[in-house]
């Protein structure tokens, strides 16, 4: 996919071609009253990527979301569009000059309105007429066409979220920012709409930075996913990097579901339930959590070098989680198998260790 870059003081306002922007945030910093919320926040996204902000409640992703839109002021640091500073020291564009859209979580439609007059509100710049052919090109890029004289009550929640697509589309934003977009759709109609709107992200080739506090919808629409904690980047990178190189326990947690034990490391080596497991690079005598995903342990009736007893099991519908005692060992582990895999009177198993799901970090002092 080939994207234009074009500064920012020559992007079109309104109508014509979307040009994607790179949106940098560059030491940011934010408190509400006294208290810190952002801190020391350096996170780019290019031109025509799709960004995800993930992280837990109150992590700062919404707040970081509102300072790149204008909404809120921050306290220190910038925000770049391209090579100009739209937030700092020196600068201060207010949020219509900025060619951002925002789509919010409750999509903020207005009831009185028709889905032609909510998708040309924003479209102040042309006469009402050129407005009306401009929204309707963005409803009908949503696959609403048909729909133009309705009202959002007489919408479904995937659709109300389609037309707050068009109406922050419509004035060809350079960078599109969505709060939790799909959090308000039953699970039915999300990978719909999730998929649909990554069609039309992709095609208006737009900047996008979206919060979720979801992982797997993270990786399943993001080019980059940036994790946020306590207002800090943890780590950045493809779905990939986070998932198999992460930078600490908290990250490897975000995206697995794992066991976890703790251990001291002796000649490069930490003991677990599962085993003696390698901790190269750690000094002699350090703790270390050791994180095992509980889909990288193998289940069988015949075959593994570990001997355990199935001591619980819970139904999931395609899998069952099973709660499992070691020999030898204290702690109980818990794996995952195909639902149906075990017959119901198993009670012996012997497990396997599939080495790239055994991940070895620092201990963090508590
Ligand atoms: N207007 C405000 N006034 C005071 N504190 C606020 C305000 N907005 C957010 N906060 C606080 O700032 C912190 C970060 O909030 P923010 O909404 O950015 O986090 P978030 O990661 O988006 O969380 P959530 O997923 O719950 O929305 C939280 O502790 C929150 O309580």
């Amino acid at each position: 996919m080939s994207v234009i870059h074009k500064k920012v003081d020559d992007l079109p306002t309104s109508v014509g071609v979307s040009f994607a922007a790179r949106l940098a945030f560059e030491h940011v910093e934010h408190a509400y009253d006294e208290k810190p919320v952002l801190n020391d926040v350096n996170l780019v996204a290019e031109a025509g990527e799709v960004l995800c902000l993930l992280g837990p409640s109150g992590s700062g992703k919404s707040t970081l979301l509102r300072i790149a839109a204008g909404i809120e002021p921050q306290r220190a640091g910038r925000v770049m569009l391209n090579d100009r500073e739209i937030a700092g020291p020196s600068h201060f564009l207010p949020p219509e000059k900025r060619s951002i859209g925002m789509v919010f979580q409750d999509f903020a439609l207005f009831p009185h309105l028709t889905l032609l007059e909510n998708t040309r509100f924003g479209l102040t710049e042309l006469s009402r007429k050129d407005g009306a052919a401009e929204a309707r090109v963005a409803l009908a890029r949503v696959g609403l066409s048909d729909k133009v004289d309705a009202y959002p009550h007489e919408l479904s929640g995937g659709q109300q979220q389609r037309v707050a697509l068009a109406r922050a589309l419509a004035p060809r934003p350079a960078v599109l920012l969505m709060d939790e977009p799909f959090s308000g759709l039953d699970s039915r109609l999300k990978d719909t709409v999730r998929a649909e709107t990554l069609a039309i992200l992709r095609q208006s080739r737009t900047t996008a930075i979206i919060v979720t506090h979801d992982a797997e919808e993270a990786m399943r629409i993001a080019d980059r996913i940036a994790l946020l904690k306590d207002g800090r980047v943890v780590q950045v990178g493809t779905a990939e990097t986070l998932y198999h190189q992460p930078v600490d326990l908290f990250t490897a947690r975000f995206f697995s579901e794992v066991n976890l034990f703790k251990g001291t490391v002796e000649n490069g080596t930490v003991e677990t339930p599962l085993g003696i497991m390698e901790a190269r690079g750690f000094v002699n005598g350090s703790t270390v959590h050791v994180a095992i995903r509980l889909v990288g342990i193998g289940v069988s009736e015949a075959e593994g070098d570990i001997e355990a007893r199935i001591v619980k099991r819970r139904f999931l519908g395609v899998s069952e989680i099973l709660e499992l005692a070691v020999a030898g060992a204290e702690e109980r582990v818990r794996a995952t198998i195909r639902e149906g895999y075990l017959p119901p009177e198993v009670k012996k198993v012997r497990l396997s260790l599939r080495r790239s799901d055994v991940l070895v970090f620092a201990s963090k002092p508590d």
